[in-house]
């Protein structure tokens, strides 16, 4: 079935801007362990300090690696990386471990942690890797309200206290208005206490047909 967009348009394609329509790509059973592998292998990449000898082995056996995969590699949309909702982080290596907890029109909040591969300085998370959960949590947020696919115009981050690497920490955000086209949203990284981490706003503005 069709949704009507602001304009009062009802076709698919207008639905999604000039986006493909992608169909889900469910993963087996074995990917997200695949995906955890490979983000102990991002947190060792950054945090280790070994010999010679042991970085050219991890060299002969990650370019092994590499060739076993490069066979099935595949185009945007067809991986089942960043689709899958169930796992953390919908089993992309861009985006952080978090898990969805809530959906729905009224918003989305995600749960998760930081691991070392998202440190900055001073065993605080790297101050780019909060717009990169704020961005992509507005992009869910727009999905979950039910608007046409949107890009976002601005996003605006406030850090307020340090944000800590490993700690379990809550996110969440909303569609606090809309005017046509626009959808003004805002978003808090909390930790458990209640304390706001960061917080954010962020346009995210629906795509006419055939854009980008
Ligand atoms: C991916 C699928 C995964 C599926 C997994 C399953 C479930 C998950 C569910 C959902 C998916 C979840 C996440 C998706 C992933 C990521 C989401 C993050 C989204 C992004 O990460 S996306 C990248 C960064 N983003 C860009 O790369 C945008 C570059 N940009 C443009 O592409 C154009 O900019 C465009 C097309 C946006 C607009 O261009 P345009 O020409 O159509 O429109 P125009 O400029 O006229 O603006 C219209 C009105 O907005 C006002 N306006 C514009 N900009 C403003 C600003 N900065 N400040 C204040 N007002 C502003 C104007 O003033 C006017 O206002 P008014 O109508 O009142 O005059």
């Amino acid at each position: 079935m069709s949704e009507q967009n602001s304009r009062g348009g009802d076709d698919a394609y207008e639905h999604h801007g000039g986006f493909p329509v992608y169909e889900p790509v469910k993963a087996g059973p074995n990917f997200g362990r695949f995906v955890d592998v490979f983000r102990r292998l991002q947190d060792l990449a950054v945090s280790t300090h070994a010999p010679d000898d042991v970085v050219d082995q991890a060299i002969a056996q990650a370019e092994a690696l590499g060739d076993l995969l490069e066979p099935y590699k595949v185009g945007e949309g067809k991986s089942p990386a960043g689709f899958n909702v169930d796992i953390p982080g919908r089993g992309s290596l861009l985006l952080p471990p978090w898990t969805i907890e809530k959906f729905d029109a009224d918003g989305v909040r995600e749960r998760g942690h930081f691991r070392r591969y998202h440190l900055g300085g001073n065993g605080a998370v790297h101050g780019g890797t909060i717009p990169l959960l704020f961005d992509d949590l507005f992009g869910m947020v727009i999905h979950a309200s039910g608007r046409p696919i949107a890009r976002t115009g601005y996003l605006h981050v406030n850090y307020r206290k340090i944000t800590p690497l490993w700690d379990e920490l809550v996110v969440e955000g909303r569609v606090d208005s809309v005017d046509g086209r626009k959808a003004f949203c805002s978003a808090e990284l909390r930790d458990l206490d209640g304390t706001v981490l960061a917080d954010s706003e962020a346009l995210m503005i629906e795509l006419l047909p055939g854009q980008p």
